[in-house]
């Protein structure tokens, strides 16, 4: 450990007392010298006690800096982890910090274009359109076209700062980990590295680019989502550049009223991108917080999504894909023992669960959703809560699926605040039937025939000869199998000989050593001696040699 990292550490430490967030640790966790230490080395008066766990938690993350506050906002989606009120407040995290000297920002993106700005750019505005915790955003003009683009620039030593909390967060997770015992339902360390591997994805622009262009291709012919333009020629892993889009902030509703968007549209249309891009595409945006969502200006009866930052991106495989589907699809039909019978079969909970306790458990939460009219259920408390329940039976964390949890509930959440009469079952629901209805009918054996056809179209002009192939290779392995059981019934044949001779030779040698003892009998217990000591040479002799068939 470095003294940078141990100074640190203190920092952290003494925050966290200053907000008075030892009072939310169980007594037992903390050694009985702890009060002394603190007064001792941390020296912290200002308690905040008018304000709940949650808030305090809040502005010390929001002290603490960059990476904390991206914790703090990842932690708040892990509804499964906090109660709602510690959730919520942690939600409320903002990212936006002081922005940095546009000298540095200079500095960084001539480092990885190799080259001046001026040579590329015009009107490079040096006063940041935005600054975030990881990255700062300036405009300017591309010279080779005269569009308006932006700069979205790394912080300078943002990969180090990031690493070296991060490092910290882990140590401090595995001690927590330690003192709450192993099989914790916390699991520190595994909250710790699933935001370990989602923030240092967010460090590399180039791969933010790749999945702009990605998603950007997806939607190309959408009249409900667009991506800027990425210029992927110019895209460093400190550096992005993308067309600049004009838009107006999705919780902007006051903006979005007075240009007369169609806003039941607009929901209906969130609704339904989440379901394409889960199911159609399978990469969705996985980072939908109203900072990353900009509505169009022109023609507010139609309007259509912008979307920023693609950082983060989830995908699930065709089988979570079916059993999610599938799981909204019971949910909906009241059939809790399927929703059990999902999580075993997709391995989500372990096969040895008891399924009659778990559909219970299912129903005892899932029910009283039903007590709110249809049009008030949120999908993603629905899976907010199954994975609630699940935990309980050992869940087998799956981050994809907390990363779609998430989305889900910002969708929801962005629907709702648009337009709050939302109903996200009828918008969703003929989606999702439709879906499952090409995954399983006589349509999704048609697709997989399609999909299969240029492999089997490939084949067939050889399958004369593989045909050939195979009755040749059958008629040799029969043929060869053919021998071998010959082989093994010889062998068979000559060992039943050789037992029976030399069974009856014993038998033979035993009679005459009785009758030799007989001093009458003497011709005959010679005679059987003799043809015993001839009929154990036969067996002998007969008896078979190789037993390789
Ligand atoms: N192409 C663009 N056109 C116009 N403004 C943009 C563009 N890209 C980014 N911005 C502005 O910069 C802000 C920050 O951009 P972005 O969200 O990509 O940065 P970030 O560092 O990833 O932030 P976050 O902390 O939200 O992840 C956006 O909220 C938006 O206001």
């Amino acid at each position: 450990m470095t003294f940078a990292s141990l100074r640190r550490g203190y920092q952290v430490i003494r925050t966290l007392l200053h907000y008075g967030l030892d009072d939310v640790l169980p007594p037992t966790l903390l050694p009985g010298y702890f009060k002394l230490l603190r007064l001792c080395l941390f020296w912290v008066r200002n308690r905040h006690k008018d304000k709940c766990g949650g808030e305090r938690l809040k502005l010390a993350m929001q002290e603490l800096g960059p990476v904390y506050i991206k914790f703090g906002q990842m932690l708040s989606t892990r509804r499964d982890l906090l109660s709602d009120e510690w959730a919520q407040e942690l939600s409320m995290l903002q990212d936006r910090v002081p922005a940095f000297d546009s000298a540095l920002a200079r500095e960084a993106i001539e480092a990885e274009l190799k080259a001046p700005i001026d040579s590329l750019f015009d009107d490079f505005d040096d006063t940041p359109l935005a600054s975030a915790s990881i990255s700062q955003v300036h405009t300017a003009t591309l010279k080779s076209n005269g569009q308006q683009v932006v700069l979205k620039v790394l912080r300078p030593n943002v990969e180090a700062n990031i690493k070296a909390d991060l490092e910290l967060m882990l140590q401090v997770a595995t001690w927590v980990n330690r003192l709450l015992g192993e099989g914790n339902r916390l699991r520190p360390v595994e909250v710790v590295e699933d935001y370990q591997n989602t923030i240092l994805g967010e460090l590399n622009l180039k791969l933010e680019a790749l999945n702009a262009t990605k998603l950007r291709n997806n939607f190309l012919d959408s009249d409900a989502l667009y991506i800027p333009y990425v210029y992927e020629e110019l895209c460093h892993p400190r550096l992005m550049v993308m067309e600049r889009i004009d838009g107006i902030p999705v919780s902007d509703i006051e903006a979005l009223n007075a240009q007369g968007t169609n806003l039941k549209l607009l929901a209906e249309r969130g609704v339904e991108l989440f379901f394409t891009q889960v199911f159609r595409d399978n990469f969705f945006h996985a980072d939908m917080h109203p900072g990353n969502i900009f509505i169009s200006r022109e023609h507010p009866e139609n309007p259509f999504y912008i979307g920023l930052d693609c950082g983060i991106m989830g995908s699930l495989n065709e089988e979570d894909k079916r059993y999610l589907a599938e799981n909204f699809l019971a949910f909906f039909n009241r059939d809790y023992h399927r929703i059990a019978q999902l999580y075993v079969e997709s391995g989500w909970v372990s096969a040895d669960t008891d399924i009659l306790a778990f559909e219970q458990a299912v129903k005892l939460v899932c029910e009283p959703m039903f007590n709110k009219p249809l049009n008030e259920i949120s999908f993603g408390h629905v899976l907010l809560e199954l994975f609630r329940t699940a935990r309980r039976f050992d869940i087998v964390v799956q981050p994809q699926l907390v990363l779609l949890e998430k989305t889900l509930l910002y969708i929801e959440g962005l629907g709702r605040q648009l337009y709050p009469q939302l109903d996200l079952w009828q918008t969703a629901k003929p989606f999702l039937e439709r879906w499952m209805a090409e995954q399983v009918g006589p349509k999704a054996i048609f697709k997989k025939v399609q999909t299969n056809l240029p492999f089997w179209s490939d084949k067939l002009p050889e399958f004369p000869e593989l045909i050939y192939d195979n009755l040749k290779l059958g008629r040799k392995l029969l043929g060869s199998q053919q021998q071998m059981l010959d082989r093994y019934l010889k062998y068979q044949q000559k060992a039943h000989k050789s037992n029976f001779l030399l069974i009856t030779s014993a038998v033979l040698l035993i009679c005459g050593t009785i009758l030799f003892a007989q001093t009458d009998t003497l011709w005959l217990a010679s005679a059987c001696l003799g043809s015993g000591a001839l009929v154990w040479g036969a067996g002998w002799r007969s008896r078979p040699k190789n037993r390789k068939f």
